[in-house]
C-alpha cells in the first residue's frame, strides 16, 4: 500500500530541469536511502518531498491527500549541518519543536513547564539530559545532530527527511548515531528519506536504496536532460552485497586518491 506516491515529477531551475520522470511508491514506515553522483538533484527531491518547493510537473501525495503547498508538521527535516537554534538552551531546543505543531508556535504559563516535563523524557531517551541546560555550540557534533534529530521527532513527523545527517560526524560518532537512529526507528512506525555519500550507510539503514543519475547525457550540453531514479534496491538485511554495486557503478564510490597525493 502506496504512503507517500510521487508521480511524474520533474524539477526545473532557469528552464533547466534537474529532476526528471520520478515516479515512486513507498509504503509506510518504509527507510528510503538516496544516493547519486554529487550535484544530480538529490536535496533537490527531498525539498519537494517536504514540499519547501513545488514540482515543475507532477505531484507528491502523503496517504492519500492532496499535494502539500507548504512543509507541514507531517514533515520533519535535519540537514547535514546543525539546523537547531543556537540562541536557545538544549530544552528550548526541544519545546521549540514542539511548538511547531501550534498555530501561535509559543507556549506560556502551565503550558510551557509541561512542554518542559515532555522535552525532558525526549532528551533523556536521546541521551542528552545532562547537557539540558546549555547551548548547542557547547556540544559536540554527534550531540549537536542527536538534538536536531530529536527536535524533528518531537512533533511527531510522519516522514522524516534527512539530508546527510551525517556527513560532517567523525566515524566513531556516526556508528553510534546509525545505532541511534534504528532504535528510534523501532519505537515508531515514520517513513524515513535519507540522502547519504556512503552506500554502505545507505544499505546498513535502508530498506530500499534508490539511486539518482542521468539516463540521458549530452556531451555538448551535459545539463540538458535531469537525473531521475535508475536503481531501486531492495536493502534488507543490506540486499545485494553494496560492493557488487560499487563495482558496476564506480561513480557512487568514494573518490580517487590523486596520484600526486600518495606519495
Ligand atoms: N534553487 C535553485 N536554483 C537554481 N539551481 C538550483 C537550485 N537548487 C539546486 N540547484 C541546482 O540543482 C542541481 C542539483 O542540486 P542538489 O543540491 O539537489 O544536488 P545534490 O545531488 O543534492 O548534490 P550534492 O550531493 O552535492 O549535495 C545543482 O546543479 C544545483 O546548483
Amino acid at each position: 500500500m502506496s504512503f507517500v506516491s510521487v508521480r511524474d515529477v520533474w524539477q526545473s531551475y532557469g528552464g533547466r530541469p534537474i529532476i526528471e520522470r520520478v515516479n515512486i511508491d513507498v509504503a509506510e514506515g518504509e527507510f528510503v536511502s538516496i544516493v547519486g553522483a554529487s550535484g544530480c538533484g538529490k536535496s533537490t527531491f527531498l525539498r519537494l518531498l517536504l514540499a519547501d518547493e513545488q514540482p515543475t510537473r507532477g505531484s507528491i501525495t502523503i496517504d492519500g491527500g492532496a499535494p502539500a503547498r507548504e512543509p507541514g508538521i507531517e514533515r520533519g527535516v535535519v540537514f547535514q549541518r546543525y539546523s537547531v537554534f543556537p540562541h536557545m538552551s538544549v530544552r528550548d531546543n526541544i519545546v521549540a519543536g514542539q511548538s511547531f505543531q501550534r498555530p501561535l508556535g509559543r507556549f506560556f504559563g502551565a503550558r510551557l513547564r509541561q512542554a518542559r516535563e515532555e522535552a525532558d523524557a525526549t532528551l533523556a531517551r536521546i541521551g542528552l539530559s545532562h547537557v539540558a541546560d546549555n547551548y548547542p555550540a557547547t556540544l559536540s557534533g554527534g550531540m549537536q545532530q542527536r538534538l536536531a534529530i530529536g527536535q524533528a521527532l518531537t512533533a511527531r513527523p510522519r516522514v522524516l527527511l534527512l539530508d546527510e545527517p551525517f556527513g560532517a560526524l567523525d566515524p566513531g560518532t556516526r556508528l553510534s548515531m546509525h545505532d541511534f537512529l534504528t532504535e528510534l526507528r523501532a519505537e515508531t512506525s515514520m517513513t524515513v528519506f535519507m540522502v547519504t555519500h556512503d552506500l554502505e550507510e545507505g544499505f546498513k539503514l535502508g530498506d530500499r536504496v534508490l539511486v539518482f543519475d542521468k539516463p540521458r547525457w549530452d556531451p555538448q550540453d551535459p545539463g540538458l536532460y535531469g537525473a531521475t531514479i535508475t536503481y531501486d534496491f531492495d536493502a534488507r538485511d543490506r540486499g545485494i552485497p553494496y560492493q557488487n554495486i560499487l563495482d558496476g557503478l564506480p561513480s557512487l564510490g568514494p573518490a580517487p586518491v590523486p596520484a600526486d597525493a600518495t606519495g
